[in-house]
């Protein structure tokens, strides 16, 4: 029965995670998101002028998946398109013998530039893997039958190193109970509904909750558009700024506390969190962690949430199920 343990490193702003994980005989750094269900990786065929910096995975430790290919956008609308093939796959010390490898050959800009991450590792439901003709299992799904127990868990960190757990729940990492709520697949997300919010300027409670997913791949707390308006109208300075694409605030401002009720239970996200990152490096407006979901169709619980509680992602029973509890 394995169970393991490893780092999640906060980049600039928390922008993303980075975690090792060691492919073939390469340990290469990865962005472990439960938004999406591709292991993928810059390569030794990946071209020179987009992997220049990154780490690459060697595709002659593994086996080619004859005929496999994979095309994957993400929300953001970065993304990358390569070839498969099968390899061992260790994270924090469980051990996927044969895992499919995602091999890039191509990527957008967004990887290109960002050169401390070689790659992704999702963690939502095999069922969105990109792979053609024949999806392939994501790691925790290729691992799960062999884990102590078949859950993961999510330990963010604003400015600080987290953790991701596989196998096990680690009591020393939270407070108080954990709180759990059914979990919808039908879209490949570790999808749920959020009661409530509260905070900020729209202190009495929007009431209304929402359909929400829960994403380590996504930076920010993406909230409907009504829940973000009201809660910046408490904030001194704040904006919706339809140039930067979403509301802005003096950095020199501490915003109110946030709070999301889920199965019953509040947790807060500190006011903080929310003032997320200069726009440009010396600005002194800078950007909301909480925007709207306007044209995605769900709330995306992104790192802003994530960083404020513990979170379980559990595949153990007759459905899945997330746990949240207090950091
Ligand atoms: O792509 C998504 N999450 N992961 C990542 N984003 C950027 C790189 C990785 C994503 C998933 C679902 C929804 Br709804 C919105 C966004």
């Amino acid at each position: 029965c394995q169970t393991g343990e490893v780092a999640a490193d906060p980049q600039l702003y928390d922008q993303s995670y980075l975690s090792p994980v060691t492919i073939g005989n390469s340990e290469l750094m990865l962005d472990f998101d439960t938004g999406s269900a591709d292991l993928w990786c810059f390569s030794t065929e990946s071209p020179a002028v987009q992997s220049a910096g990154h780490g690459l995975y060697n595709p002659s430790t593994g086996t080619e998946l004859d005929g496999a290919f994979w095309d994957i956008t993400y929300g953001d609308q970065s993304a990358a398109s390569g070839n498969v093939f099968a390899d061992k796959v260790v994270v924090g010390g469980v051990t996927a013998t044969k895992q499919a490898i995602e091999a890039a050959t191509s990527v957008s800009y967004e990887f290109t530039e960002d050169v401390a991450s070689d790659g992704l590792l999702g963690l939502a439901f095999s069922s969105i893997n990109t792979i053609l003709p024949q999806p392939q299992t994501t790691f925790f799904d290729t691992v799960r039958n062999t884990l102590a127990k078949a859950v993961f868990t999510v330990d963010l960190k604003k400015g600080a190193a987290g953790s991701y757990t596989f196998g096990y729940i680690d009591s020393s990492k939270y407070s108080g109970a954990i709180t759990y709520v059914p979990v919808n697949t039908a879209n490949g997300f570790w999808q749920f509904t959020a009661d409530g919010y509260s905070g900020g300027g729209n202190n009495a409670s929007t009431g209304r909750g929402g359909v929400a997913i829960a994403d380590t791949g996504t930076s920010l707390l993406y909230l409907p558009a009504s829940v973000a308006k009201g809660y910046y109208s408490g904030v001194q300075g704040a904006s919706f700024d339809f140039r930067q694409g979403g509301y802005t605030l003096p950095c020199s401002a501490t915003p109110p506390d946030f709070n999301v009720a889920i199965g019953g239970k509040t947790f807060t996200v500190p006011g903080s969190y929310i003032n997320y990152a200069p726009l440009r490096a010396g600005s002194s407006t800078c950007f909301g962690g909480i925007q709207a979901d306007s044209g995605i169709g769900f709330s995306i619980f992104g790192d802003v949430f994530l960083k404020a509680v513990y979170a379980i992602f559990d595949d153990s029973g007759s459905s899945p199920k997330l746990g949240f509890a207090a950091q």
